[in-house]
């Protein structure tokens, strides 16, 4: 008898004949699913005297054929059985077992074995039965249905459910994937496009989200079984296989729910073994998609496809994180195809970290943009992140210090489309919620899961779907809205985007937002509320699925509270997952849930917020908050755990989690992610110099004090009274040594390096929440600091060429330089004196934690180098001064002067006795000038390194290299 062939939710099963089968929702049943519908033992399927037959075990909900309920019923080619619900239960499919392949397909048909149960792939040579779903069927006819544009915000999406009982999916001939099919036009946003029934009760949208263009997808193959729009699809998201322990003896490996504190640390991600694909392995190893496909495509045996944006691409992935030539599936001698990066702007994946080119085995999940691809036989199922998807955290656990705990074991989970709002006393921990939930600063302890998957160890991929809108604005207050937005665009969307299509989106999001009517405002003219909305809009710009607000109406009136809140409900419907941490209580019956922390970081309470007050006793959240004002050491977080409501927001969790199979290890140290790559060095550079400089010159003041600063410290050096200036006396002048010539140039000298340090004393710590959240979305640490480095530095040279020529306007200058006229050489020096000191500006900006704190160093700096700069007093033969004084930019900046200027010779030696005593750094030679020059310049690149080092501290954990 042949081996039957189960296919759901997008997976096949090959069932053998010498044993039975059980499906259920117990995590021991042979083929376990997460549908609620589903009982815990369901049923069992059985070779039964050569006949295969199902056999309700007793469900609650019943078995279904053919809209009937059975109890047994013998199944073959063909049998479609439904679980929990006659029309929309869960679906199985029946077919044959594989057909017997030829030596070509033995590799394709391996993938398909690699799915089966319990140690049941055959050797190549072992054929199996003719597959009964092969038969006749003609190489890949790929197929695609009309495209269906998504719908707009706050419009319903089109919905493409499956087949019902007994159906078999049309086969719908088209041009190949990624074409438009003539004469097709899709319907308009919202619509249901003609030809697609409605959906039924539960039914899970395939379509794309508001205002995103829909994947082309392909349809099933005659004969083959539907992946994308069958059961699971039509019947609605939960109805989620596990697979088999099988699997996770593969590598498909799951993590347990740990129901107590104790046992968070198993809640981690398993890698699988070295299977036969090469490449990031271990703690990478992915969870499943556990969802059906929103598409099917058939890959060509012998045939590439190329996936991008552009519309010459075998398949069309539209998205603002895709390339237009993204990557390549090719396929290699053996059978197997590999993913190749065709240079893509943000980085192909799988299984969650970035690869260049790697072997694609069947458990693999390829990430482009916001799609996932699967290979499964000849097939390429994509998985389109619409944001509608399940959300957890498990047993968050942050201690600090000596073993502090500020986060105690959390978890929680959302379905798709919530807005939580998070709550709780001072100090409970919802900041460092937000930063474990976000990947900012991971938890020590537990997991966050997006869509099954560990965000901690796949974040180089997965944080391009969360969106984050800090406390403070993550914007230019000097840009108008549009600029903003525009810079932001250019940042984040990949290098090939088309200015249009920038232009196109940031059109989009304001008008979501409606903003439109701001766009041309200066944010810092903008209402704290409309602010807030440009930093939300800002985020939209790249479709986040997750969108996480730090105390967005704090600050704000309660009308301008409400109309955020308002906007949040807004985003969560139109399919996002929003999660708030407020301080405000007045709208929270907005939300779907609320997260009440407590003191100690723990969870008091999560759930509906209308059954919160009641679960407290309290009749006020004011009473509440006092309550663990009062008792703070209560144990809240227990008698949370102990409630009845805990078990439900357990239970929910459970539902939505595979479980860890038997057999996996337990644990698994946290993985960090890789630097993810970042678009083009150069292109993000570029942008961010034009986006600074833009910053600069709406600054007027600032612009004022660039100008003003070196005019008026040099215009301050022509009041010291000198008669010969920087020159020496002549010989036939009764002096033999001109003393002003030093204090000439140590007003110059300290007036550049305030200067220089004053221009960039503010600028990191000024944007370092925009520097903090472009870094998470992949911003280049080295090019934003260079960006930094050469607008600061030009400013800072052309300030040191006002100053000399202001400084040297009045004074006599020694004939010739050592190399070049004197006042240039001089004026080389200084302005290299002013990149050196705004080097070290930096430095001290990027080392403070408040604008505050800058000002105070910034003086001590500038009298120390007054100090130091050897004109005051003799620095050379000081042991201990003199070496102090060679970290001293402004002591290698008047020795490069003084090089020039002779000042060894035009100032009077130290020791009358003894003239010919001078300082060595000072002598008048082009060799000693060099050095000079040579350090103040290495200086000024010591303190780049530090630069680039201390930025380390004010990026995502998860980010840092
Ligand atoms: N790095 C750290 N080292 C030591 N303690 C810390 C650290 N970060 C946070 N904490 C402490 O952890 C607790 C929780 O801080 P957190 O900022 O998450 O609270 P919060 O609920 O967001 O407070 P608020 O509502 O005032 O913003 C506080 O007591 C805080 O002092």
């Amino acid at each position: 008898m042949p081996e039957l062939v189960l296919h759901a939710n997008g997976r096949t099963w090959t069932l053998d004949t010498s044993r039975s089968y059980t499906i259920g929702r117990d995590q021991q049943a042979d083929i376990s699913c997460i549908d609620r519908r589903v009982s815990r033992r369901h049923l069992m399927i059985r070779c039964d005297g050569g006949t295969w037959v199902i056999e309700d075990l007793g469900s609650a909900n019943g078995t279904f054929a053919e809209g009937r309920r059975i109890q047994r019923i013998e199944v073959g080619h063909g049998s479609i059985v439904r679980l929990g619900n006659a029309s929309t239960g869960m679906r199985l499919d029946f077919t044959g077992a594989p057909a017997a392949v030829s030596d070509d397909q033995a590799t394709a048909d391996l993938r398909i074995r690699a799915g089966l149960p319990r140690g049941e792939a055959r050797p190549p040579g072992d054929r199996g039965a003719a597959d009964p779903t092969d038969r006749g069927t003609p190489e890949a006819a790929t197929v695609t249905p009309p495209v269906v544009p998504g719908p707009r915000a706050g419009e319903a999406s089109p919905v493409v459910p499956g087949p019902g009982v007994g159906e078999v999916p049309p086969v719908v001939p088209g041009p190949r994937v990624g074409e438009v099919p003539p004469g097709v036009p899709g319907p308009r946003a919202g619509e249901v496009p003609p030809g697609v029934p409605s959906p039924g009760v539960g039914a899970a949208p395939s379509g794309p989200r508001g205002g995103e263009a829909p994947p082309v997808v392909s349809g099933p193959r005659a004969g083959e079984v539907p992946g994308a729009a069958t059961g699971a699809a039509a019947a609605g998201g939960d109805d989620l296989f596990r697979p088999l322990p099988h699997h996770a003896a593969s590598g498909l490996a799951r993590a347990a729910v740990p129901r107590t504190p104790g046992d968070a640390g198993e809640a981690r991600d398993t890698p699988r073994p070295g299977g036969p694909t090469a490449g990031p392995r271990g703690a990478a190893a992915a969870l499943s998609i556990d969802r059906s496909p929103s598409g099917v495509h058939s890959l060509v045996r012998g045939e590439r496809l190329r996936i991008g944006r552009a519309p010459d691409n075998e398949l069309v992935v539209e998205g603002p994180y895709v390339s237009r030539h993204h990557a390549e599936f090719r396929p290699l001698p053996d059978g197997r195809f590999e993913i190749v990066d065709l240079g893509s702007h943000n980085g192909t994946y799988v299984n969650g970290q970035p690869v260049g080119r790697q072997i694609i085995g069947p458990y693999d999940i390829v990430g482009v943009g916001h799609s996932a691809f699967r290979l499964a036989g000849d097939r390429l199922e994509q998985f389109v992140d619409t944001g509608e998807v399940f959300f957890a955290a498990r047993n968050l656990t942050v201690t600090v210090g000596r073993g502090k705990t500020i986060l105690d074991d959390v978890s929680f989970g959302v379905p798709q489309k919530s807005l939580v709002a998070v709550i709780g006393p001072s100090g409970s921990g919802k900041s460092t919620l937000l930063r474990a939930l976000t990947g900012y600063r991971p938890a020590d302890r537990g997991q966050v899961l997006y869509d099954h998957r560990d965000l901690y160890v796949q974040f180089a991929e997965l944080r391009r779907r969360i969106g984050l809108v800090p406390q403070d604005d993550i914007l230019h207050k000097e840009l108008t809205v549009e600029t903003a937005l525009m810079y932001a665009a250019r940042l984040r969307f990949p290098g090939d985007t088309k200015a249009a299509e920038r232009k196109a989106r940031i059109d989009e999001v304001l008008q979501e937002l409606r903003l439109d009517v701001h766009r041309l405002k200066k944010v810092a003219s903008l209402s704290g509320g409309q602010r807030k909305r440009v930093s939300v809009a800002l985020e939209l710009l790249t479709k986040p699925s997750l969108l996480f607000l730090d105390e967005p109406t704090s600050g704000l009136d309660p009308g301008l509270d409400r109309d955020v809140m308002k906007l949040l409900r807004e985003l969560a419907d139109d399919g996002r997952t929003v999660l708030v941490v407020t301080h405000s209580v007045a709208e929270l019956s907005l939300c779907d849930r609320v997260l009440v922390m407590a003191p100690g970081g723990s969870v008091a309470y999560f759930g509906p917020p209308d059954e919160a007050l009641d679960f407290f006793g309290h009749d006020s959240w004011p009473d509440v908050f006092s309550a663990f004002e009062n008792h703070r050491d209560d144990d809240w977080g227990g008698r949370w755990r102990a409630s009845r409501q805990y078990d439900r927001c357990v239970a929910e969790i459970d539902s939505a989690v595979p479980p860890r199979q038997p057999g996996t290890p337990a644990t698994q140290p946290p993985a960090r992610a890789p630097q993810p790559r970042p678009q083009r060095w150069t292109g993000q550079l570029w942008t961010l110099m034009r986006r600074y400089v833009s910053v600069i010159a709406s600054d007027k003041g600032f612009m004022a004090l660039m100008v003003l600063l070196p005019a008026v410290l040099g215009g301050l050096s022509c009041l010291v009274p000198a008669t010969y200036g920087l020159a020496p006396p002549p010989p036939d002048s009764r002096f033999r040594y001109n003393q002003e010539s030093g204090t000439i140039l140590l007003v110059l000298v300290v007036g550049m390096c305030f200067s220089g340090a004053a221009n960039s004393v503010r600028e990191l710590i000024k944007e370092r929440v925009i520097y903090e959240r472009e870094r998470a979305t992949g911003l280049s640490r080295s090019a934003y600091l260079m960006s930094k480095v050469i607008v600061l530095g030009l400013i800072t040279a052309a300030q040191g060429v006002v100053l000399c020529v202001i400084g040297f306007s009045v004074r006599h200058m020694p004939a010739q330089g050592l190399l070049m006229p004197t006042a240039v050489e001089v004026c080389v020096v200084v302005s290299a004196l002013g990149f050196t000191t705004m080097m070290f500006g930096l430095v001290i900006s990027a080392l403070v934690r408040t604008p505050e704190k800058t000002m105070p160093l910034l003086v001590m700096y500038a009298v120390v180098q007054v100090v130091f700069t050897g004109v005051l007093f003799k620095l050379f033969d000081a042991p201990g001064v003199e070496q102090a004084g060679w970290l001293m930019p402004a002591r290698w900046a008047v020795a490069g002067a003084g090089t020039t200027l002779d000042l060894a010779h035009t100032m009077p030696p130290w020791n009358l006795d003894k003239p010919d005593e001078i300082d060595p750094l000072w002598a008048h030679t082009v060799t000693q000038w060099g050095i000079d020059l040579g350090v103040l310049l290495a200086i000024g690149l010591v303190c780049g390194f530090a630069v680039a080092r201390l930025l380390r501290r004010h990026e995502p954990e998860v980010m840092r290299d």
